[in-house]
């Protein structure tokens, strides 16, 4: 029930502090984005990635600092509810022009329930859905720039308007040559849209934020002919001299899926009207949640708050329950699915074999340090839930016993808001992206060869796979970053075909690991040996015993030393240690190695 009256003497100070709270958040989100321009024409990567990880800290900062304001100057853990009822509609008035309402009640959650009791919270007190509408939302300032600016080409004037598109940017480094550059986007962009018969509504639309991460720039827009709409990216990097060049252009929703991907780090943009950019960016992919593209732009308590809105929908519009995740049971992570949902639960067991040596801190740490790391499209993101509350009776009574037997300390069976609903209360859980294990991928494949040995769509996916993982690992080298654990089925296989790892708790940076070969037995015994009879440390890796464990199918050994042999040996290793130790940034790109302009210029002068 809302108030009548609005009688409090604090309730619009609280609003206020609460509002002072969030815009601070804000700004300084926005200032920290915004030099990510700064950090990119003055090549500073690693201040990049430290910038990416450090802003990922911030919401929770904010929140502390204002609960704390909160109790320091109001009291606020003794004001009665008839007080936070009114602090709520003070507060919605507050966001009436605000320019990222959405987030500011994430904000006011979030406050709330650090302050209030749990079976508050629960109710009126939060913004269970939107007060406010995030629809057409206009920056009315006179020097604000627009979401998305637009450029209307003519038949002539298409390959200089692509020119100006980009030199709108104001990048301060020059570009190698912009013009070549536009010549290559515009004959790129040619095949994707009908360039003989422009329509009256023919443009370009470009949202006025680069996008930043590591070492790239991203100008993001679509073209619009008529019915068509063709949303583009053109990735900016430096080249070896320091200037810049369009290194490819990306087109249709694939593409971009692909560069937005959930195993990607978050991208740095300037935004004042971010539901603005989710709006458009949803316009080019359509079937991706809004939750990700806030997830994507660094925003990502919104993103979860939106995530779970929708899994709150999901489940009162379904009926199938949860159950055990199909693959090979984790040692350490307890996973859960519900078939129709297309993500997956995952609980730290309390108690492991000895050959973990961990325990629930360690893996955590390696959960954040994934989180706060480059993830180049090869680690899932995981969302964070504690205190998750699930009706009983959508849970399989097997998988209650399996989380009774190895995370009692996890769960709780209670009717928790006493409305006569029994819950299944789960303390902590990370959610991902489900995807199929690659050790089920590829027994698909063995079993359809089995049926049909010259069965060619089999004989590709277990080549699609194989290539796929070697592929994953070295990117993660790149990134600095040990799987530790490199058996299939810790890797996943995404929509897009994509292969990403999701098995945290042995992963190291690769400048901790010690790369060694094996040494020579000592003595016959010592050969003859089934067992390891050298010391080994614990960061020790040796990349020739890699083999037994991964290539005992012969299909898959063969494809696997075709491609990437080069991961059982020792140097290869090593000699990516030496340089990221040495400050080397890899590049690791979002696309296709052949879609890169001077590549496919190579490739011409061959043919
Ligand atoms: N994102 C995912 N999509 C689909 N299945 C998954 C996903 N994450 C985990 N699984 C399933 O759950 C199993 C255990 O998950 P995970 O590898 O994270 O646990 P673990 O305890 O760390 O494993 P290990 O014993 O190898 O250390 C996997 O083998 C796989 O079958």
């Amino acid at each position: 029930m809302f108030p009548q009256r609005l009688d409090s003497t604090v309730a619009y100070d609280i609003a206020k502090a609460m509002m002072d709270g969030f815009n601070r958040h804000y700004r300084l989100f926005r200032t920290e984005s915004a030099r990510a321009k700064h950090r990119f024409e003055t090549r500073d990567w690693h201040g990049q990635q430290r910038a990416q990880r450090e802003r990922i800290e911030f919401y929770d900062l904010r929140v502390n600092e204002c609960v704390m304001r909160l109790h320091k100057e109001f009291k606020a853990d003794e004001q009665a509810m008839d007080v936070w009822e009114q602090v709520k509609l003070h507060y919605i008035g507050l966001l009436v022009n605000h320019h990222q309402p959405e987030l500011a009640e994430t904000f006011f959650n979030s406050v709330c329930t650090k302050i209030l009791q749990r079976a508050y919270f629960q109710n009126d007190f939060i913004f269970v859905r939107p007060a406010v509408s995030t629809e057409y939302i206009e920056n009315e300032e006179p020097r604000a720039l627009p979401t998305y600016r637009c450029h209307y080409p003519t038949a002539a004037s298409m390959e200089s308007e692509v020119l100006r598109m980009i030199a709108d940017f104001n990048l301060r480094v020059p570009f190698e040559d912009l013009e070549r550059d536009a010549h290559l986007v515009l004959e790129a962009m040619k095949p994707h849209f009908d360039h003989v018969k422009l329509r009256a509504n023919f443009q370009f639309q470009v949202l006025s934020g680069l996008f930043f991460r590591n070492k790239g720039a991203y100008v993001v827009g679509k073209i619009i002919n008529g019915f068509q709409e063709v949303p583009f990216a053109l990735p900016i990097l430096h080249n070896e001299q320091g200037q810049l060049v369009v290194d490819a252009a990306l087109f249709g929703e694939d593409d971009l899926l692909i560069l937005f991907s959930f195993a990607r780090a978050y991208f740095m943009v300037d935004m004042e009207i971010p539901s603005a950019y989710v709006q458009f960016l949803r316009s080019m992919m359509p079937r991706k949640p809004r939750a990700e593209f806030y997830n994507a732009l660094g925003l990502a308590k919104q993103g979860k708050t939106l995530f779970y809105r929708d899994f709150l929908f999901h489940m009162r519009h379904s009926t199938d329950k949860f159950r055990i995740a199909p693959g090979i049971k984790g040692m350490v992570m307890l996973v859960f699915d519900l078939p129709s949902f297309p993500f997956v639960f995952k609980v730290i067991k309390d108690y492991y074999p000895p050959q973990k040596d961990t325990t629930r801190e360690q893996i955590r740490d390696k959960y954040l340090l994934v989180k706060q790391h480059d993830r180049v499209g090869r680690m899932a993101d995981t969302l964070e839930f504690s205190e998750v509350g699930f009706p009983r009776e959508r849970f399989t009574d097997e998988l209650i016993a399996e989380i009774q037997k190895f995370a009692p300390s996890q769960l709780e069976i209670s009717d928790r808001n006493g409305d006569g609903d029994i819950e299944v209360v789960v303390k902590h859980v990370y959610i991902e992206r489900r995807m199929i294990p690659l050790n089920i991928y590829l027994q698909e494949a063995f079993d359809a060869l089995q049926a049909r040995a010259d069965d060619p769509s089999a004989h590709a996916q277990l080549e699609r796979a194989v290539v796929e993982y070697g592929n994953a690992i070295k990117d993660l080298v790149a990134a600095n970053i040990f799987p530790g654990d490199m058996l299939w089925k810790n890797f996943g296989i995404t929509r897009h075909g994509k292969v990403v790892f999701y098995d945290y708790d042995e992963i190291e940076y690769i400048t901790d690991c010690n790369f060694r070969r094996v040494p020579a037995p000592r003595n016959e015994e010592d050969e003859m040996s089934g067992e390891v009879w050298y010391s080994v440390g614990r960061h020790d890796v040796f990349p020739e015993t890699f083999g037994p464990f991964l290539l005992g199918n012969p299909k898959v050994r063969e494809v696997f030393m075709k491609h990437h042999a080069d991961l059982l040996d020792v140097a290869f290793w090593q000699s990516h240690k030496e340089r990221i130790a040495a400050g080397h940034v890899y590049d690791v790109f979002p696309y296709e190695r052949d879609r890169r302009f001077h590549i496919q210029a190579d490739k011409a002068l061959l043919d």
